[in-house]
Order: structure tokens, then C-alpha cells, then sequence
């Protein structure tokens, strides 16, 4: 079975847009899973645009499903944060600043080295570690040697082609799940996965350990309503 874990830094950009606390997100990420989210993640970076440090210590004491962390472990403050925080898993991406969001994963061929020593002190640490990668079978192959327990595929570009060919944009993740499988690679997956696309992923792409959603998921609660949205989306993995 596929686990849903809702990404909910769109949920700190409402609240930072005023300056206040509301929304309240450790109470969003309460009823998230009280709605159905199987997990929360979140992506504090380093400008804190959305996600603050302070929140990650906050959500750490009252999330009860699985806690997931995504971040570049270039930055210090990123490992000083998850090795304090202690989520069952952290995600590493590798996120230059400026970003406005995440559009790329390692190259763990060129990193392999450099990743083995990033993800060393989180597997010691007992975290769970994943690395975002594209869906490229040399990559998947490159990631199994740095020691990381799972892979999340970055699906942009799935969702970008889907709707034009679904078939031929589903083609690769099929191809580098499956050899992640046969490596012993858990599979996660996230980045614009949404109510329109998710089901022929999952249907396509298996094992699929967990997806993470955020940006479509709070969308569609504007209109549908975050509980009714979490239930649509999480029957979209059945
Ligand atoms: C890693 C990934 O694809 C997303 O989880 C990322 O966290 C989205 O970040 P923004 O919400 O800042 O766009
Ligand atoms: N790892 C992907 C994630 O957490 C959410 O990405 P998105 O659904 O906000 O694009």
C-alpha cells in the first residue's frame, strides 16, 4: 500500500503572508492526519519563506504518524535541525537557494561520495534516509551505493507530460522503479503529483512506498475541503 504524506509548507506560506498564526500549522498537520494523511512532510529551507526551523521542533512533539524532513544537507543548520529533530525519515535534496522550488535531483554518480558522507550520520542517527533522484537508471543505480534505505522520484516531469501521454510520461519512473526494486531501494515519490495524475502513477510505478503531496493537494482544499480533499487523494492510492 502506497502511504500519502501531506507536504503542508503551503500552509506556513498562508500564515507567513500576515505575519500571525493563522493558519495554525500545527494544528492543520493535527487534522491532516486526522482526515487521513498517513504522514506530514516538510521542507524548511533556509530562507524560512515558508517552513521556519521553529516549526520542525513544534510539529516533531505533536505529529503521531510518520514525520518526514526534506532539505539540502549542504546546509549545517539543515543536519544540526534533523539530527535534533529526529523524524522517522529525511528526504535530501539538493536545492541551490535561490530556488523557488525544487526542480532536480543528485547527480549521485558525480555525489557518491560526498552522499555517503551526508547520509552516514542520519542512518547512525536511526532516520530513515531518502535522496531525491531523477527517474534515470544510471542515477537509481548510483544512489543504491550511498547507503540510502530509499529513492523519492521526482515527478515533475511526469505530471508536466502527462497529460499529453500519460503512457510515455509514466515510461522511465516504471523502468527506475523496478531496478530500484531489484537493488533494494525503497521508492517514495513527490513534486506535482496531484488528484488528475496520481492514480495511473501509482497504477504504473510499483513498489511505490509513499508519495508526498503538497502544492496541488492545498489547492484542491480550497475548493473541496481539506478532509474531503485528503479522502479523495488517499483513494486515489487504493
Ligand atoms: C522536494 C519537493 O519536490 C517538494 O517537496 C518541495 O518541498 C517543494 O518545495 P516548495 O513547497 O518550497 O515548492
Ligand atoms: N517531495 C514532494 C513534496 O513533498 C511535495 O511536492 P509538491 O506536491 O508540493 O509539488
Amino acid at each position: 500500500m502506497t502511504r500519502l504524506s501531506v507536504n503542508i509548507n503551503k500552509i506556513a506560506t498562508l500564515r507567513n503572508s500576515r505575519g500571525g498564526n493563522n493558519p495554525d500549522l500545527i494544528q492543520v498537520a493535527l487534522d491532516c492526519e486526522r482526515f487521513g494523511a498517513q504522514g506530514i512532510t516538510v521542507h524548511p529551507r533556509p530562507d524560512e519563506r515558508h517552513i521556519r526551523y521553529a516549526d520542525v521542533y513544534a510539529l516533531k512533539k505533536a505529529v503521531k504518524t510518520e514525520f518526514n524532513i526534506e532539505g539540502n544537507p549542504l546546509e549545517a543548520s539543515f543536519v544540526e535541525l534533523v539530527l535534533a529533530v529526529k523524524p522517522e525519515q529525511v528526504t535530501l535534496v539538493p536545492d541551490a537557494l535561490g530556488q523557488i522550488t525544487s526542480n532536480h535531483g543528485w547527480d549521485t554518480i558525480q555525489h557518491q561520495e560526498l552522499l555517503k558522507r551526508l547520509i552516514a550520520p542520519f542512518k547512525e542517527a536511526g532516520i530513515r534516509t531518502s535522496i531525491f533522484v531523477d527517474p534515470v537508471l544510471e542515477m537509481v543505480e548510483a544512489a543504491a551505493t550511498t547507503g540510502t534505505d530509499r529513492i523519492e522520484l521526482y515527478t515533475e516531469p511526469y505530471a508536466n507530460d502527462f497529460p499529453t501521454n500519460p503512457t510515455q510520461a509514466v515510461a522511465a519512473y516504471r523502468k527506475a522503479a523496478f531496478r530500484a526494486h531489484q537493488l533494494g531501494l525503497g521508492i517514495n515519490a513527490g513534486h506535482d503529483l496531484s488528484l488528475e495524475n496520481l492514480a495511473f502513477f501509482q497504477a504504473n510505478v510499483n513498489p511505490l512506498d509513499e508519495v508526498s503531496i503538497g502544492h496541488a493537494l492545498i489547492c484542491d482544499a480550497l475548493y473541496y475541503g481539506l478532509e474531503n480533499t485528503i479522502q479523495l487523494y488517499r483513494r486515489q492510492l487504493k
